[in-house]
């Protein structure tokens, strides 16, 4: 019998098979964003640059993703039994957090609900309690404040931008008392930055492709489509260990033993067996594979099947996944852990990917040290260690990253002579003394697509188009500020650049009102608990403590958010993937 044509007439899971969709989570896709459905983006695994959609997996999950986030490497919770997020001490109106400098402004339009309201997670309410407030060290009571709410650094006023912030209220934008001019009026709105960022990665020029080893292509994205090298299995194989028939039974067993790697066997005769392991050549006129626990052998050599046998069973005919030339994946794939492996099945040993887009780090500021602790007015330069993982999960190459002080000589030249598609200045944007940003990109004739952004933190951040097809994003210095840069401006322009899937928007209830700024969006470290996201403190722009121990950012639209309202999230690329040295996978 021939089972190849068996093969071939039966289904090919290769063509045909269409995952059946995912359950939907809270979510509200935006058909302009994704560049596909997810049927035909097979890409979509993680939440860096590949797109992927995580959060409808999360639905009924809320542990077993927490367990993999940064909440679930906390180890032991010290939470006390039957306390809440805020059964932590936690400041009251007036009360001062020790490390928070001049005493805090009380903010009624954030915090957590009211002890008691929490089911009690011991691990998400510690990394809450450590994010959400610093009293516990400072040895105060219960929160006497209503509703347990705790002050929010990110609301206090700033003197140059938030004057009168904290006592407004959500205000709808442009309206309310507060209301007042940007300092940066050419500043556009958080979408449209994000819209222009993802057109100026459109436009720039195709990406070079190459050929990379197999292991050296994780991450990357399939430049061709990913087409079969061979018939897979390229051979009849014994799904089974145990005997290969041919014909009813019972049969006279050979002596010799068929496993895998084994070259051709010789063909059964009809009424012949021969003993034979999982993955081994199935011998011609073979009938089907009886399993070892479903046959007995006499003292005679004699084979008896103790059930029916029916024909083909237990053989992987050839061709039975796909045939030699049928496309496995389109061109755009990502190639992930399982892609390599289908690959390697398939018979590359390497795979034809865009290159990434090359990136060069820039560091400013004359303050910043690169070990030890802060003195005499210097600071750790947080953005150092930050920026290059960061940027390779987001698909870049970073071929840079270099400390420049405050030498607007020195930037030029790094800015003109830089080699990458993208340069990321940090630091320097505003106008200060020495924000020598703005004069460099004069200097060099360079387009400013985006200057300034109507959101909070980070609205100095800018996206200029160099000479030579490259491009310049300028992050703020502020740490937090400079994520938000890098996720409303870095982020899409990468994953145009290379050729990632944008990703589709997804949306979870805020568990807790959030102060708005009452003109721009306001991005602001959350964690996803089940499907609702308990906003962070420390989220003001010079902290990283918020991000740090969140699972991604919600976007508050101007006027602020209510409890329950639907925000769009930005995942953080590594919520839900381990990390290793080289960053996330994409
Ligand atoms: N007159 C105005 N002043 C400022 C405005 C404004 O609108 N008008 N905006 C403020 C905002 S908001 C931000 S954000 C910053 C942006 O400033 P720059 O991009 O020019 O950044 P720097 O002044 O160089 O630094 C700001 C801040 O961040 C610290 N920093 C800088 N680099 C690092 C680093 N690698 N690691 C850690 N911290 C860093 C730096 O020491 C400053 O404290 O401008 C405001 N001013
Ligand atoms: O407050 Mo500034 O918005 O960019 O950090």
């Amino acid at each position: 019998m021939d089972h190849r044509s068996q093969g071939r007439t039966g289904s090919r899971p290769g063509r045909r098979h269409r995952p059946a969709p995912r359950p939907r989570a809270r979510r509200r896709p935006r058909g302009g964003q994704a560049r596909g459905s997810a049927d035909d983006l097979p890409g979509r695994l993680c939440g860096g640059a590949c797109g992927r959609r995580p959060r409808s997996r999360r639905r009924g999950d809320p542990q077993g993703r927490r367990a993999r986030g940064p909440l679930g490497r906390r180890g032991p919770a010290r939470q006390q039994a039957g306390r809440g997020v805020t059964g932590h001490a936690a400041p009251g109106p007036g009360r001062r957090a020790p490390e928070a400098g001049p005493p805090r402004r009380f903010s009624a339009q954030t915090g957590y609900a009211p002890a008691g309201a929490d089911d009690g997670d011991p691990e998400l309410d510690e990394a809450l309690a450590l994010v959400n407030e610093a009293s516990a060290r400072a040895g105060s009571g219960p929160d006497p404040s209503p509703g347990g709410r705790v002050p929010d650094p990110a609301h206090q006023p700033s003197p140059a931008t938030d004057t009168g912030r904290a006592q407004a209220g959500p205000t709808q934008p442009g309206q309310g008392p507060h209301a007042k001019k940007h300092h940066h009026p050419h500043a556009v709105t958080w979408p449209e930055a994000r819209t222009r960022a993802a057109r100026a990665g459109r436009r720039t020029p195709r990406r070079e492709t190459g050929k990379v080893a197999l292991d050296a292509a994780l991450g990357q994205i399939l430049a061709t489509p990913l087409t079969a090298l061979t018939d897979l299995p390229s051979f009849d194989t014994s799904a089974m260990d145990g005997w290969a028939v041919a014909g009813p039974g019972p049969w006279d067993v050979r002596a010799e033993a068929i496993l895998a790697g084994h070259a051709r066997p010789r063909p059964l005769a009809d009424g012949e067996a021969v003993r034979i392991a999982t993955g081994a050549r199935v011998p011609q006129e073979a009938t089907a594979v009886l399993r070892s626990e479903h046959g007995t052998t006499d003292d005679k050599g004699g084979l008896h099947p103790q059930r029916e046998v029916v024909h083909g069973q237990d053989i992987r005919p050839r061709g039975q996944e796909c045939r030699s030339g049928d496309q496995l994946l389109p061109a755009g794939s990502l190639v992930t852990p399982a892609v390599l492996g289908l690959a390697a099945a398939a018979g590359y040993d390497e795979l034809e990917v865009l290159v990434r887009p090359r990136a060069e780090v820039l560091i400013l500021g004359d303050e910043l040290l690169t070990e030890g602790l802060p003195q005499e007015g210097l600071i750790r330069d947080a953005l150092g260690p930050m920026l290059p993982p960061w940027l390779r999960s987001l698909g870049a190459e970073v071929i840079a990253a270099r400390r420049l002080g405050d030498d607007a000589k020195a930037l030029l030249k790094a800015v003109k002579e830089s080699p990458a598609d993208l340069v990321v200045t940090t630091g320097g944007t505003a106008s200060g003394p020495v924000d020598h940003v703005h004069p460099t990109l004069r200097a060099l004739g360079a387009e400013l697509l985006v200057d300034g952004v109507q959101v909070r933190p980070g609205h100095p951040m800018l996206l200029a188009r160099l000479p030579g097809d490259r491009h310049l994003v300028g992050l703020p210095g502020n740490p937090l500020a400079a994520v938000s840069g890098l996720l409303t401006l870095a982020e899409p322009l990468l994953r145009r650049l290379s050729g990632h899937p944008a990703v589709e928007p997804y949306h979870a209830a805020t568990r807790d009102e959030i102060h708005g700024h009452p003109h721009d969006t306001r991005l602001v470290p959350v964690v996803l608990r089940g499907d609702e996201a308990v906003p962070l403190h420390y989220n003001g722009p010079a902290m990283l403590r918020g991000i740090a121990a969140s699972d991604g950012l919600a976007v508050v639209p101007p006027g602020g958010a209510k409890p329950g309202q639907e925000l769009e999230i930005l995942d953080l690329p590594w919520a839900l993937s381990p990390l290793t040295p080289e960053g996330c996978f994409t």
